[in-house]
């Protein structure tokens, strides 16, 4: 059996005014602990995008506001994935959105179809206002398809005879 030191760093980068989608990056963050991964939860406002080349995988969590739109201090994480080299970075985007509005998590769909040309986007996740219950199944999910695409992650590696 070998044994392998590396470790895959996620990274839950969010946005949240009032708190919803804080609270789905909480329990994604929770999912991580339990599966054993190494996970950092970050306000968009204290991560610098240069930061972005650190990690293995970057979960983005957005609300939307105005009609449809990514929120102000999302802009410069936006732009920061479009730039080259991205392409090997595992993502997965998730918002909290509410479906009065005629693009109900729209700023999820334009980080979606982004993600998904510039880096390795293995999930999208749109939650109406507070995550419930029922969510939780579905944050999971989120991980499961993060983790699938982590090239150490079981961490034991080669030669296993059981
Ligand atoms: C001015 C304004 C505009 C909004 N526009 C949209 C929208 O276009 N689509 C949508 O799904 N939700 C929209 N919302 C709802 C928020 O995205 C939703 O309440 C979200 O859960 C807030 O997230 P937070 O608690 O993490 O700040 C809007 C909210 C406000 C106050």
């Amino acid at each position: 059996m070998a044994l392998t030191n590396y470790e895959p760093r996620i990274a839950i980068v969010y946005a949240s005014v009032t708190g919803n989608t804080k609270a789905v990056a909480e329990i994604l963050q929770e999912i991580c602990i339990s599966e054993g991964l190494e996970v950092e939860l970050r306000s968009v406002n204290d991560f610098s995008s240069t930061e972005l080349s650190r990690y293995d995988a970057v979960l983005v969590g957005t609300y939307t506001w105005g009609s449809g739109e990514i929120p102000k201090e999302m802009h410069r994480l936006f732009e920061a994935f479009e730039s080259p080299n991205r392409t090997g970075l595992v993502t997965a985007v998730f918002g909290t959105g509410d479906s009065f509005f005629a693009e109900f998590c729209g700023a999820v769909d334009r980080f979606r179809d982004m993600l998904f040309v510039q880096t390795d986007l293995a999930a999208t996740l749109k939650i109406e206002l507070v995550p419930q219950e029922a969510d939780i199944i579905r944050c999971e999910k989120l991980i499961a398809s993060v983790t699938k695409r982590l090239p150490a992650f079981p961490r034991y590696i080669g030669g296993y005879n059981e």
